[in-house]
């Protein structure tokens, strides 16, 4: 760990009805290097998540970004801060191309008041940002291919070339590889990996424990909205306690 986290959560606690969904969990990523959070099911990963991205808000605890306390401000004022994240479901606009789509994140991030009448012009600085965002995860080809019948590996590329759009420092993927087929996984892999050695600070929730392990500096394993270990990989995989908390899965 750095001595100056990009992002970090500290005692972190949600508590819905008197269930502990996220409890006593304290994290942090330092900068450019890639956390892999990992867990079986309703461990409180996307949770997680949802209280660092401000959709949820913790019943206890602190997030901190670069050092300054956002725990109560909104998605919106985190993500002009550089947080961003993507979701496990799509949130693409399936009937615009795969251009038109990452210009309308561009947008935001430029102030441009959102536009989907304006065509996209060659040179105005929407457009060239999405282009080179497009271009970014091997998507230049698909510019013109309407969102909804990209591949789902395309799919999901397209979602981090908007993420990038809005120009975020910190980047939270959640499941990128979900209904991925599994030929198209390291591709993808390599778009992550690419999009981390730019120097962006990467979270990633992901099932595929093979992807994770190649992929991240540092894993954190979460079990019963608790963190298990957190570690590099190899220890991790060492971790007995982690082991028996994944009884029946190999790691
Ligand atoms: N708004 C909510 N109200 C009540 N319970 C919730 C709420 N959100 C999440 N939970 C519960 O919290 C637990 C953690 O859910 P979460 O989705 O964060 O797990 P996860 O580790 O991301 O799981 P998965 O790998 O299946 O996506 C689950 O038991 C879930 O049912």
């Amino acid at each position: 760990m750095t001595d100056q986290p990009v992002l970090a959560v500290e005692h972190l606690e949600l508590q819905i009805g008197g269930a502990r969904i996220i409890d006593d969990v304290t994290l942090s990523v330092g900068s450019g290097e890639m956390l892999g959070v990992i867990g079986p099911n309703g461990a409180g990963k996307t949770t997680l998540f949802n209280l660092m991205s401000g959709i949820m808000t913790p019943t206890g605890g602190r997030v901190l970004l670069r050092g300054d306390d956002v725990t109560r401000l909104t998605v919106q004022r985190r993500a002009r801060a550089g947080l961003g994240r993507t979701f496990q479901t799509s949130s693409l606009f399936t009937g615009l191309s795969a251009l038109e789509n990452v210009r309308l994140s561009a947008q935001v991030s430029i102030g441009h008041e959102l536009s989907v009448l304006a065509r996209p012009r060659r040179g105005d600085a929407a457009t060239s940002a999405a282009e080179e965002r497009l271009e970014e995860v091997g998507l230049a080809h698909h510019a013109q291919t309407m969102a909804g019948v990209l591949s789902h590996g395309d799919k999901r590329k397209l979602e981090i070339a908007m993420l990038l759009a809005t120009e975020p420092s910190v980047i939270l993927l959640d499941e990128p590889m979900a209904g991925v087929a599994s030929g198209d996984v390291p591709e993808l892999v390599e778009v992550i990996r690419r999009v981390h050695r730019s120097g962006r600070t990467v979270l990633m929730v992901e099932h595929h424990m093979d992807v994770v392990l190649g992929l991240v500096d540092t894993v954190a394993v979460m079990h019963h909205g608790q963190v298990l270990a957190w570690d590099t990989p190899q220890a991790v995989m060492a971790d007995p306690t982690v082991q028996s908390a994944y009884l029946g899965e190999s790691l």
